[in-house]
């Protein structure tokens, strides 16, 4: 990734799957981000745009500390696909195969086996207080039309098991639960389909985002709740619109795998950080 330049904010852009990110190295002083100077960048017309934004920062217990954006301007606290894109950028930048991992959710693990880049995205919260859930819900069987699962991956996510995901309206049964009482920090909302026991079919609404071509922590989501559900064992592929995302719910964690593309290297112009 380019050094800091006095005429702009370096960046690099990058997508898991479809699920697209600006990714800021905020190791090098870049400046402090802002919602406003997110929402700016974000702006797939008169920004960059993005699905999340990923500010990476040094960490005194580990190889990177990474904070997320949506769109929207609002945190989050888990980014699978990001991560993933983060840990193949290190990986390569370093020549390791293993990383430390720091995020809002805290301690994630990165390893690279045989090639291939798996992040460990934590163990799925059950707890309707982690997820987090409104008190005195059953995560297992949510009070909504169409019975649907809760799981935390660090982030809220509300799955729906469903005959055919191509034929949902994601966008307005997304919309319509993304801010559910139910969930006290709003939710991502997915819609999963059973193609076998080890195959999975998933479209998500994100939270802060709308509608993206992948979501890793909703992908680890979906996984957890079709195997708790009996649909599925704990290793599945799971049919994202953007591509295939594997998830293997080991005993120490959910891992997570899948594409990586690095698309290109930029530095945010002054025009467009005035935006903010
Ligand atoms: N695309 C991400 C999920 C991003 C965060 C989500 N919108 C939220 O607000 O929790 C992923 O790959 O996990």
């Amino acid at each position: 990734m380019e050094s800091r330049r006095s005429s702009g904010l370096p960046f690099c852009k990058m997508h898991g799957a479809g699920n697209d990110f600006v990714i800021i190295d905020a190791r090098s002083g870049a400046a402090a981000l802002t919602p406003a100077l997110v929402r700016a960048v974000g702006d797939r017309h008169r920004g960059v745009g993005f699905d999340q934004l990923a500010e990476l920062h040094d960490h005194g217990q580990a190889d990177i500390e990474i904070r997320f954006w949506n769109a929207d301007g609002s945190r989050a606290g888990a980014c699978g696909n990001a991560t993933r894109c983060v840990a193949h950028l290190l990986m390569t930048e370093r020549g390791v195969d293993r990383l430390h991992i720091v995020t809002a959710r805290g301690d994630l693990w990165a390893e690279r086996r045989e090639g291939v880049i798996w992040v460990n995205m934590g163990a799925p919260l059950l707890d309707p207080v982690d997820i987090p859930l409104a008190p005195g819900v059953d995560p297992r069987h949510l009070p909504l039309p169409g019975d649907p699962v809760a799981v935390g991956m660090g982030n809220p996510h509300c799955v729906f098991f469903v005959t055919d995901a191509e034929a949902e309206d994601v966008a307005r049964r997304g919309a319509a639960v993304e801010n559910d009482p139910l969930f006290p920090q709003a939710t991502n909302v997915e819609f999963a389909s059973v193609i076998a026991p080890d195959h999975l079919r998933l479209r998500v609404w994100e939270r802060g985002t709308g509608i993206t071509l992948a979501c890793g922590s909703g992908a680890c989501a979906t996984a957890v709740a079709a195997h708790l559900r009996g649909l599925t064992g704990r290793q599945v592929t799971i049919r994202a619109d953007g591509g295939d995302l594997a998830v293997d719910w080991r005993a120490d964690g959910v891992w997570l795998t899948g594409p990586v593309a690095h698309v290109f290297d930029a530095v945010l112009s002054p025009e467009v950080m005035a935006l903010a």
